[in-house]
């Protein structure tokens, strides 16, 4: 069973809008709403792919409520720990014309020190049934800033591969708990050397920092450009077709998804890379944040052309 960690989830609600500008007002369709924050997207795909899975983090509040009957409706198994504060809400604004996607992702609730402790121990408890630990998304206030790291260190006792696409400070300390793998896009690969990144060479080195600080691979994604995996023997690179876009956002999580299940299923490394990628572009495919239809990631799969990159290096 694969456990995902949702520590800051969120009502995900995002809108078409035509010729968006900042500014002005937009008269829109109703929003697409769903349950998210990367690790439930991370989750909606995974049970898209077939594969068990159980969603953990921290609810609370009315749209922590809203949140579990809409996993409960998908048969999408879930044990959270129950917070007093209300578990926030994202806008994402499409705008097909110009090809744009702008978030405003709030923070999200307030943790307590007692709300901490006690998910500590409900995450090591359900540990005790998972074969791969997936955490995803920025951390809620009060969360202590190495807990991810720490969650490294846990999962790595119990021998259970961890996974973990964050950004900012909480990737920064999570790389300390060496994950087995991480999934930075450029940006947050960027903020995390402190430097600007301007061809491949200088992302590989990047890169390669992370895997010697005892990180077994960095998926690199690269949004329509595709993808680069970085591990400690290895370097592929993943060059993916042009496509008719219709949302993105959820899509460096259908990726993680469809690593961890490429994973689970013991295909090759660049079978795996191959498969994420594919899920990346189902996602980018669909309407909805973080969906896909497993016999469309079957389609793309072949579309992604693999290369070594580390050859004479
Ligand atoms: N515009 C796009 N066209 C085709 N595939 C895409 C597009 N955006 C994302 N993808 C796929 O999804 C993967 C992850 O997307 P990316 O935007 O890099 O992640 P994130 O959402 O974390 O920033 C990419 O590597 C690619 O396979
Ligand atoms: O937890 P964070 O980092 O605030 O991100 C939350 C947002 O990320 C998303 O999961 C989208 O992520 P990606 O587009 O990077 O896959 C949204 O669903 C959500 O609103």
């Amino acid at each position: 069973m694969i456990l995902t960690v949702t520590l800051n989830p969120a009502i995900d609600v995002s809108y078409h809008v035509q010729h968006f500008q900042i500014g002005h007002g937009h008269r829109v369709e109703n929003g697409n709403k769903t349950a998210g924050g990367k690790g439930l997207n991370v989750s909606r795909v995974l049970q898209q792919l077939n594969s068990e899975v159980l969603c953990t983090g921290l609810l609370g509040g009315s749209t922590g409520t809203w949140i579990k009957n809409q996993l409960d409706s998908v048969n999408l198994m879930h044990d959270f720990l129950e917070i007093t504060g209300e578990t926030r809400t994202c806008l994402a604004m499409l705008d097909p014309i110009a090809g744009t996607q702008t978030e405003l992702m709030e923070r999200g609730p307030t943790i307590s020190k007692e709300e901490v402790e006690r998910f500590r121990d409900h995450f090591k408890h359900l540990c005790q049934k998972a074969n791969i630990v997936i955490a995803s998304g920025s951390m809620p206030k009060g969360m202590p800033s190495p807990f991810y790291q720490e969650m490294g260190e846990i999962t790595r006792e119990l021998h259970i591969p961890f996974l973990l696409d964050t950004s900012g400070n909480a990737l920064t300390e999570g790389i300390e708990g060496r994950p087995f793998l991480i999934k930075p896009n450029e940006m947050e690969l960027r903020a995390y050397v402190g430097r600007e990144l301007s061809n491949e060479e200088e992302m590989l080195e990047a890169a390669k920092i992370i895997c010697n600080k005892g990180v077994q691979y960095v998926l690199l994604s690269l949004g329509s450009k595709g993808a680069i995996l970085v591990g400690q023997e290895n370097i592929l690179k993943a060059e993916i077709p042009e496509m008719e876009v219709k949302n993105p956002v959820g899509s460096g999580d259908s990726m993680l998804a469809g690593m961890a299940y490429a994973l689970q299923q013991g295909f090759s490394i660049s079978k795996s890379l191959a498969f994420a990628c594919a899920c990346g572009m189902a996602n980018a495919v669909e309407e909805q944040t973080g969906y896909v239809e497993k016999v469309v990631v079957e389609k793309l799969v072949p579309q992604v052309k693999v290369t070594p990159l580390n050859e004479g290096r």
